[in-house]
């Protein structure tokens, strides 16, 4: 029985074998060990069981599942894990993919601050005051989502898409304020660029408030703008994000201060214009922005409304709602404020509780919703161009310790790969850019919308193949290359290839390169030519001191057309 429930299991396993073979050679080193290490710890469960059999017989059904299960464990442990094995050590490059960086430089996401939590509604009572004195607390306001800048992560590939702060928590009996919301802080690289699609501008945050200055009584949307007159009719909103790029600060102020700030804001926000009392007081400064969103203006997309270029900058994108009212605060400082308000109205109603909207008052607000499009542009030191098949890939490989992927094959190279450049006492950031050709900027190839990483870029590596027209091959000379390419650069922005520059005329290994590579020097002028062979890493230390050198100001030549002389 076992031996024919064995053989079916190998003739099912070779019959999916090539299948296997394919998932297995697309599977990173680290997935291979970690189901190596699975089938390890099947072989001891299953030496386990057979200990404990001994100890405690299992009945004739349970035995029959234990060795069908037995079977189903060492067949993948005979067969699976030796072929892993050997699959893992037998070609180094199949590590290659837990060491390369694809990066992943646009992404849309969506972000939603937390709610504010609901307002409390209780009555202390005692044996004076049987009726009871409201004492419910304010709910917590949500959290905010926040961009931070960090210089440790490299692209958005560890980034969620929907990114959700955390609630409010709800305000309780003896006028207890609801805990604030957990902030969320998603780390993104620098040179991240913001792109609105819906939703409110975000907003820089200056002033990181430290834990001390934070007031305890920390009233939920004690985050405003100005507080300098607290009468005055604009008071500012840390909800409405209307506020283009004004600073944010956490200001420290009283409990009373804050509660009729927060009354004040409360009610404007929530439009309490259901009661009588509350249309009179605020006709003359409700906010008409309020009323005005026109929700087809939100689809379009504003570009570039921030950008994070240093480290530990921050940005709110996304604002938590303020906590809903206890009735603690609506009986007391409503009432308050709203007679302050009425001031010298000559028809001063008689406010009564029942005047109050409170269902509406105690419920926290919504948090604010965002979508945007971050946009990388990466702040390379240098930045290798060339068209495809130049052999920049392997060069980022030659100089650094990036591993990217390399093929004989035109555009092996879908996204910016980088490397670092480590010298003793300084160190560059050089980015891998995909092949350009000649029409890229009309969206051959691969386009060139990966150009704007070369917007930030201080030096520009021409890479050129000198064995591109030799052989019989269809490639172009290399003074043609470099033309192509500085006229690619200045069709994707203007001046872009106006900038301390060097080429690196790689290949020189091939046959007849060497009189190409003279010719070459004959035809440009002004700008120093490399010559290496990236494959072998020669001529690449002189390369590094180049590279060096340009990027510390020392050297500054420049590539441009009337330099280049074509046939
Ligand atoms: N003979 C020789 N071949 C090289 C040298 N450098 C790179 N190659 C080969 O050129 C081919 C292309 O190399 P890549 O590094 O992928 O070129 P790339 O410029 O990154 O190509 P794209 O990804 O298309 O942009 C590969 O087959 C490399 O082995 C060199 O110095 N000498």
């Amino acid at each position: 029985m076992k031996k024919k429930l064995i053989t079916r299991l190998t003739a099912l396993n070779s019959a999916a074998g090539p299948a296997w073979i394919d998932i297995m050679n697309n599977m990173s080193a680290y997935n291979k060990f970690k189901w190596c290490l699975v089938f390890v710890v099947r072989i001891a469960f299953i030496e386990m069981r057979i200990t404990a059999q001994d100890r405690q017989p299992l009945s004739k059904f349970q035995m029959l599942v234990f060795q069908a299960r037995a079977i189903r464990h060492a067949q993948m442990c005979i067969f699976r894990c030796p072929f892993m094995l050997y699959s893992c050590t037998r070609n180094s490059s199949k590590l290659a993919p837990l060491q390369e960086r694809k990066m992943r430089d646009r992404v849309k996401i969506f972000a939603k601050a937390g709610d504010g939590g609901d307002g409390c509604s209780s009555f202390r009572r005692s044996q004076r005051d049987r009726h009871g004195r409201p004492d419910g607390g304010n709910g917590g306001r949500g959290g905010d989502v926040i961009l931070e800048c960090s210089p440790r992560v490299w692209d958005f590939s560890g980034l969620q898409h929907h990114i959700i702060a955390e609630k409010g928590g709800l305000g309780s009996s003896k006028n207890k304020i609801g805990t604030r919301g957990a902030d969320k802080v998603v780390h993104v690289p620098v040179g991240t660029v913001l792109h609105l699609v819906s939703g409110d501008i975000p907003s820089e945050v200056e002033i990181q408030s430290s834990t001390d200055a934070v007031d305890p009584w920390e009233i939920p949307g004690a985050l405003v703008d100005d507080l300098s007159d607290p009468a005055d009719n604009s008071i500012s909103y840390a909800t409405s994000g209307k506020a283009e790029g004004k600073t944010i600060h956490s200001i420290g102020c009283t409990s009373s201060q804050s509660a009729q700030t927060y009354v004040e804001r409360s009610l404007k926000s929530r439009q309490v214009a259901s009661t009588n009392i509350s249309s009179q007081l605020f006709t003359s400064d409700t906010n008409p922005e309020f009323g005005t969103e026109d929700v087809g203006e939100k689809q379009e997309i504003l570009y570039n409304v921030a950008e994070l270029t240093e480290e530990g900058q921050r940005i709110i994108i996304a604002r938590g709602g303020d906590g809903g009212l206890g009735n603690f605060s609506m009986t007391k400082d409503l009432r308050k404020t709203m007679t302050t308000k009425l001031g010298d109205c000559q028809d001063k109603p008689n406010l009564q509780d029942s005047d109050i909207d409170c269902s509406s008052l105690s419920a926290g607000l919504h948090g604010s919703e965002i979508v945007l499009i971050l946009e990388l542009k990466s702040i390379a030191d240098v930045s290798f161009v060339g068209m495809p098949n130049a052999g920049k890939s392997t060069l980022l490989g030659a100089i650094s310790r990036a591993k990217p992927a390399v093929g004989h094959y035109a555009f092996t190279t879908l996204r910016p790969n980088l490397g670092n450049l480590n010298f003793d006492d300084f160190s560059i950031t050089v980015a891998d850019i995909p092949g350009l050709i000649k029409g890229a900027h009309q969206n051959r190839g691969l386009g060139h919308a990966f150009l704007r990483h070369i917007e930030r870029t201080k030096v520009l590596a021409y890479v050129v193949d000198l064995a591109a027209a030799l052989g019989g091959r269809k490639g172009i000379p290399p003074w043609e290359q470099l033309k192509d390419l500085i006229l690619e650069l200045e069709y994707h922005q203007d001046g872009l290839s106006n900038r301390p520059s060097l080429i690196v005329a790689n290949k020189i290994d091939e046959e007849g390169a060497e009189e190409v590579y003279k010719e070459l020097k004959g035809r440009v002028q002004g700008v120093p030519i490399f010559p290496v062979c990236a494959v072998l890493e020669e001529g690449i230390p002189e390369l590094k001191a180049g590279l060096r050198l340009l990027v510390n100001g020392e050297m500054s030549s420049r590539l441009c057309l009337d330099q280049i002389l074509l046939a």
